[in-house]
């Protein structure tokens, strides 16, 4: 599942971010690769332990935390801290999977189960820049206004096409998620949106609302790991 979640950020949030980013000390992106990544892999980063990587990380965590859309899509168990990078003169990201497990063997080690792509600023400041995401039903070109998140199974081979004018600047993480797999997180998301919807048309008292809502509650206890 492709999900994107519109406005993340506030348009007040994402200038914070850009002036944070304008500041902050980049590094070129293959730095960070992994050793295929490094052939496909070209972008600047973000220093990981710069000030503003830590100031910027703590607002976009804080926003997912109480976002209940992306809660219920993503069911996160784990999250990675997120990045920051900027494609420009031609820069992009060849396609690619992303490592399964991420900081391997150190305390923040985790399962990426949901890929993320924050975007922070406006499609009209570049060209290209797409992100590809291959899917059973064939490949999806993402580019999403400023403040906007994707969200899509670590799974999948995605890309990400040649930036040829401008820059394009987002925030990119991981999650792992109580359910592992991506066809399950996806029904329980279905369950929970039409409990959810219910909940509204019918009232929290309605006996039916309440077995569905028993069935989503026991399915997530049967699955979760
Ligand atoms: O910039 C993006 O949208 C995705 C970056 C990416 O795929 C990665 O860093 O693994
Ligand atoms: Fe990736």
């Amino acid at each position: 599942m492709l999900l994107p979640i519109d406005t993340l950020l506030t348009p007040q949030e994402v200038h914070y971010c850009r002036q944070q980013l304008a500041a902050g000390p980049w590094q070129d992106g293959s730095l960070t690769a992994g050793t295929l990544a490094v052939q496909v892999k070209r972008n600047l980063q973000l220093d990981d332990h710069s000030e503003q990587a830590l100031q910027l990380r703590q607002l976009i965590l804080g926003k997912l935390q109480s976002h209940p859309l992306f809660v219920s899509a993503t069911l996160p168990s784990r999250y990675f801290p997120p990045k920051f990078n900027c494609y420009q003169d031609g820069g992009h990201y060849g396609l690619h999977v992303d490592n399964a497990i991420l900081a391997l063997g150190s305390p923040e080690q985790l399962r990426s189960d949901v890929s993320c792509t924050l975007f922070l600023n406006s499609p009209d400041e570049y060209d290209g820049g797409e992100l590809v995401i291959e899917t059973r039903y064939g490949a999806q070109q993402v580019k999403l206004e400023a403040g906007s998140l994707i969200i899509y199974p670590s799974t999948s081979l995605h890309q990400v096409l040649p930036v040829t004018a401008g820059q394009r600047i987002c925030s990119f993480f991981w999650i792992q998620s109580l359910i592992r797999d991506a066809h399950q997180r996806e029904m329980l998301f279905e369950l929970d949106q039409s409990v959810q919807a219910l909940t509204v048309a019918l009232g929290e008292g309605d006996a039916e609302v309440g077995r569905l809502s028993q069935l989503y509650h026991n399915l997530l206890r049967e699955w979760a790991v």
